[in-house]
């Protein structure tokens, strides 16, 4: 199977598909809205009033400069009293734009990390209904992680499109104001902004691309990064002595992500200068014009400075504006990545009418030809898998490293449907079964189970976050995985913050980490214990006790065990032996030594080791 390729270095941004983009605002506004309704509605009334205060200015401007021109020369003709009132006027405009500029700021930034702290709650929680495999796919990661950097990038799109629609608005009335004079003066200013506008929009575009390009690049550095300097790393990294190899490769992708930054940022530079220079010609060659016609009488020093007021002003407007649309539409590309990472549907689908978990189950689980294919792999995880798990069994599996164990227990917890083949629990495909139900009744302990940088409470009650309040559950969960004894020695008990990455953590050894992990296990009313290596990491008088109680604990419940020690494995009523993914034999570990196959192989080979 092919893996499908990453967006190629030859592809364009289209204009296409730069308008198409556009269509992902309405949405994007929804979003917006749906974060707060009334600071959004607030930003905006606020908006449409202070665009009207630029063309204001500039008219009361005109009439008191047209007064003080005809005062001047006619000495007593205007009365001092009409200027001063027009220049409180002026003063008054100048004072509420102001104020309502720092309240449209303030209300953006307020509005902009409300929205990130939404967007961020709305792609964990979309995360959360993805599939196993979906995470383990890179290309997913690499959405997940471009939606990621939408939550706080797209706060500043917000605050562009409202700027960008308060001075559309307010170019409008600074144009009417200017037509009303001349209309060609608003060809010259198009004249004049436009070549900026289009190379802008061809310089974003290639932006974009090349950011896009290095998302698995930038994923890959900031992996290097995490490995050069995490707490979870330093051990390994200061041991082999890794950290001048990890900083050489880091050194060379950043580098090699500067010179391609820098030729781009510098050609932009370059092409920006003569765009700017063309928009300074059109905006003199339009002030000649109205200082010409001032000369000959037909304006008035009031109209020169209206004109040449509504020219500059609009001109600066033009100019944001086409500038901004490049950065808003460019957004609003980058806005698809979000949008594409909440289309992500999860294919393992609950069923249309879930039936109850049975409780108790009856019969069991029954294999029939289960194969499973990971996505992306030409090989076989599991094939041809055909067995029963009966009720109230105890199965072993056992295998070599990569015999397909691990996978085999996430098939029965439904982590991955089978490629081929299916799994009945009493008689009825696991797929028609409420998928909630079946994890609450299944409880897994994987070998990599997290560490959760946590109290020690906060790490057993993850076992079943609905009894988080019961304090005694937890208790009995600790004694029963032996993580009860540990508490002892936590100066803060049970309130213990576990694990070195913050303040106060004390660090657990692996296997206390382990007999921590256990007693989430016990946490659950699960009818199903499943325990993928639980003591690989436990001393040899731990892993008896923990078996001990793990088969007082369970009784009469239906359990897989994976391990590779077999004083472990023998004590469950049947064992599966498992070889590339296939089943090779399985039966009692009396039954399996005298079939003299590869588990007895495997068992005298172990037991030798020990003599
Ligand atoms: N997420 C994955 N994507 C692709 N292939 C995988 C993935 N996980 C496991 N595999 C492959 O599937 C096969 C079975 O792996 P599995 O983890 O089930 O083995 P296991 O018997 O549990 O091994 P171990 O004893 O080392 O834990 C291996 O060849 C492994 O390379």
């Amino acid at each position: 199977m092919k893996r499908p390729s990453p967006p190629g270095s030859a592809e364009q941004v289209t204009w296409k598909q730069r308008l198409r983009a556009l269509g992902n605002l309405p949405a994007f506004f929804r979003l917006v809205w749906q974060t707060s309704p009334w600071m959004t509605a607030a930003d905006l009334g606020l908006r449409v009033l202070r665009s009207a205060i630029p063309v204001s200015v500039l008219y009361v401007g005109k009439l008191i400069i047209d007064l003080v021109v005809q005062a001047s020369r006619h000495p007593g003709s205007v009365p001092t009293e009409r200027i001063w009132e027009l220049v409180a006027l002026e003063f008054g405009l100048a004072i509420a734009s102001d104020g309502l500029g720092r309240l449209t700021n303030l209300l953006d930034s307020l509005l902009g990390d409300l929205f990130a702290n939404h967007t961020t709650v709305l792609i964990m929680e979309h995360a959360a209904t993805l599939d196993l495999d979906q995470f383990e796919d890179s290309e997913f990661y690499d959405k997940l992680e471009r939606a990621r950097q939408q939550t706080t990038g797209r706060t500043i799109l917000l605050s562009q499109i409202l700027s960008q629609l308060q001075d559309l608005i307010t170019m409008g009335f600074l144009a009417v104001g200017l037509m009303t004079f001349n209309i060609w003066l608003i060809l010259l200013l198009l004249l004049a902004v436009i070549p900026a506008f289009l190379g802008e929009s061809y310089f974003n575009d290639k932006t974009y691309l090349l950011m896009r390009e290095q998302t698995m690049g930038r994923r890959e550095m900031d992996y290097v990064r995490y490995l050069g300097a995490s707490d979870e790393t330093a051990k390994e990294v200061k041991l082999f002595d890794l950290s001048g190899f990890l900083i050489q490769i880091y050194r060379d992708m950043s580098h090699r992500y500067y010179l391609e930054y820098k030729r781009l940022v510098t050609r932009r530079s370059v092409w920006g200068t003569v765009f700017s220079l063309i928009g300074s010609a059109g905006y003199y060659a339009a002030y000649v014009w109205i200082i010409g016609r001032t000369l000959t009488g037909k304006l008035s020093i009031g109209d020169l400075t209206f004109l040449a007021g509504s020219f500059r002003q609009l001109r600066a407007l033009l100019d944001g504006i086409l500038t901004r649309f490049t950065s808003v539409s460019q957004g609003a590309i980058y806005l698809s990545d979000l949008f594409d990472f909440f289309q992500i549907k999860p294919r393992i689908r609950p069923a249309e009418r879930p039936l109850p978990f049975p409780n108790p189950i009856k019969t069991g689980f029954v294999f029939e030809d289960v194969g499973f294919q990971y996505t992306y792999s030409e090989r076989w995880a599991n094939r041809h898998l055909n067995f029963t798990l009966h009720a109230g069994e105890k199965l072993a599996l056992v295998g070599e490293n990569g015999a397909g164990k691990t996978t085999l227990v996430k098939l029965l917890a439904r982590l991955y449907d089978p490629t081929e083949g299916r799994i009945l629990l009493d008689g009825v495909d696991l797929k028609e079964y409420d998928m909630a139900d079946l994890r609450r009744n299944i409880g897994i302990i994987f070998q990599d189970f997290i560490r959760y940088q946590m109290t020690l409470n906060n790490n057993i009650v993850v076992g079943n976050i609905e009894q988080k309040e019961s304090q005694d559950r937890v208790e009995r969960a600790a004694m029963q995985s032996l993580a009860g004894e540990l508490v002892e020695k936590l100066p803060k008990r049970y309130d213990q913050p576990l694990g070195r990455r913050f303040n106060n953590g004390v660090e657990l050894s692996g296997g206390e980490w382990q007999k921590v992990a256990l007693a989430r296990a016990y946490m659950r009313d699960a009818q199903l214990l499943i325990l993928d290596e639980p003591t690989a990491a436990l001393d040899a008088r731990a892993e008896h006790e923990v078996f001990q109680r793990f088969a007082d604990l369970t009784r009469g419940k239906m359990a897989v065990l994976i391990s590779h020690r077999f004083s472990t494995v023998r004590m469950a009523d049947r064992i599966l032996v498992l070889e590339n993914g296939q089943l090779l034999e399985i039966g009692s570990h009396e039954e399996l030594l005298a079939l003299g196959g590869r588990y007895a192989e495997l068992f005298h080979l172990q037991a030798a080791g020990y003599r």
